[in-house]
């Protein structure tokens, strides 16, 4: 297996790389949906959400409020350490048991890691190449509002509850711009992947 971490701030291009890669043949692992199936009702990490945020933070039928529970922990950031407390533990559990079964299916499989809090959360599986995707503050704050139709107050809330892009950069193996077009982004992915083959023959 050769498994890279993908990371970025919000809004970065993240996802966009790594459908390039997984229609280069990656397998692909998002942790954004996996901190949406360890909160699913009736699972552990919910009813610990609710014993900490009262349940204020539940719909009527019992499902997680995401818009009232990111709207009090984001600007907050000793709640926001609360809700990560419980979160990332079990992200971290169930990305690392997807992870070693993308390994038994196939032993030479490419995988990818998409995990928008590598830095944040302390994420320490094994990984041969560490990628960040990089696009200026202000690049991540449009396409929050423009497109996912944000207040710019939360977009930029957001891009704040975040480590710092040059943190995030001094841990990356390589860096993507996606401060550029769409085109530019994609190229820069199929040269990964081009790396990446030639690094998995050269090890045989
Ligand atoms: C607060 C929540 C409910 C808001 O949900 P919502 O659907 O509005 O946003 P979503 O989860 O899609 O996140 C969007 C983006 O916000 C950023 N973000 C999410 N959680 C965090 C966090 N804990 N710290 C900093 N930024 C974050 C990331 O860039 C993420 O890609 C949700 O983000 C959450 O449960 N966060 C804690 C768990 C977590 O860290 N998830 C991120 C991946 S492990
Ligand atoms: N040069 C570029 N590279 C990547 N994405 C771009 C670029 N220019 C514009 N975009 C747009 O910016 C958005 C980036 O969204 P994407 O979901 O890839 O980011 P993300 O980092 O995965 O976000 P999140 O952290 O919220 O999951 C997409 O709508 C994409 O089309």
């Amino acid at each position: 297996m050769y498994l890279i971490g993908l990371t970025g701030g919000i809004a970065s291009g993240k996802s966009t790389v790594a459908r390039r890669l997984y229609e280069h043949g990656a397998v692909h692992i998002d942790a954004d949906q996996l901190a949406r199936k360890v909160v699913e009702p009736g699972t552990p990490a919910l009813a610990a959400i609710v014993e900490a945020f009262g349940p204020g933070v539940l719909h009527g039928d019992g499902s997680l409020d995401r818009a009232k529970l990111g709207g009090i922990v984001f600007g907050d950031a000793a709640a926001l350490a609360r809700l990560n407390g419980i979160v990332h533990p079990a992200v971290r559990e169930l990305s690392g048991r997807l992870i070693a079964k993308a390994e038994a299916e196939d032993p030479e499989a490419v995988v990818v890691y998409d995990v928008p809090l590598l830095v944040e959360a302390q994420v320490d599986h094994p990984f041969d190449l560490i990628v960040v995707t990089d696009a200026p503050r202000r690049a991540q704050v449009a396409r929050l509002v423009q497109e996912r139709g944000l207040e710019p107050a939360h977009a930029e809330a957001r891009v704040d509850a975040q480590v710092d892009p040059e943190t995030r950069k001094s841990i990356a193996d390589v860096v993507i711009d996606t401060g550029g077009t769409l085109a530019h982004t994609m190229s820069q992915a199929d040269a990964l992947w081009a790396r990446i083959r030639a690094e998995q023959r050269a090890r045989g």
